[in-house]
């Protein structure tokens, strides 16, 4: 497989504080914020929500069998924002006060508007995602997903889907990572296993999606 690393283009500007990176992936756009909450906000923030969100583990069905997700997830949202994942219909659960807020200060950031999130806990380097897009119907040809990361970094992988090129990025506490343009229709993104990283994660990918015609 090619492992080539695309280099980070450091994009900050010099009269803010705010370090930002854009990924240099060709037909996309990706941006990274490092710092984007401080370290101490960020680990409330983990605690909080580690403890008071409703986390489940469901099943998927994946070649005729019947598995546990590998991590454990929720899904938050207004009550027209209902989802479709790997078949499973999600109906989103009201939104927890800690939550709206942070999906406002994401609004604010990317100047877009989101009415749900998918919460992703990863409780050890065990836990993982398999590489996908997030192009269901209900997201639009070109979604703003905002991610925020809290806890344990963990290397992160972007792969074309035509040239296979594969680019790895770690996600660290408090980051912020926003796709948007045509990132959906030409990467797949997901997160490996790992043997190092074994610390707990959460991350919460932001989104707006549309009711079903
Ligand atoms: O955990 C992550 O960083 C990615 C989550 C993700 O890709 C998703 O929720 O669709
Ligand atoms: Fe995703």
């Amino acid at each position: 497989m090619n492992k080539q690393k695309i280099p980070l283009i450091n994009a900050s500007d010099p009269s803010q504080e705010e370090a930002v990176f854009i990924l240099a992936m060709e037909n996309a756009h990706v941006e990274y914020y490092p710092n984007w909450l401080s370290h101490k906000h960020a680990k409330s923030l983990m605690d909080y929500f580690i403890a008071q969100l409703q986390w489940q583990q469901p099943s998927i069905t994946l070649y005729g069998q019947q598995r546990l997700i590998p991590r454990l997830q929720a899904w938050y949202g207004d009550p027209d924002s209902q989802y479709e994942y790997s078949r499973l219909v999600m109906q989103p659960l009201p939104w927890d006060i800690r939550l709206a807020k942070l999906k406002q200060a994401c609004e604010q950031k990317c100047r877009a508007r989101f009415n749900s999130v998918l919460a992703n806990y990863y409780r050890h380097g065990r836990d993982s995602m398999g590489m996908h897009a997030d192009n269901e119907p209900e997201l639009g040809a070109q979604p703003i997903i905002a991610s925020v990361s809290l806890g344990q970094t963990r290397r992160f992988t972007f792969k074309n889907i035509h040239t296979k090129e594969t680019y790895k990025i770690g996600l660290e506490h408090g980051s912020l990572l926003v796709m948007k343009g045509d990132t959906q229709q030409h990467w797949h993104h997901g997160m490996n296993k790992s043997r190092t990283q074994t610390g707990p994660r959460l991350n919460f990918t932001f989104r707006h999606v549309t009711q079903k015609k």
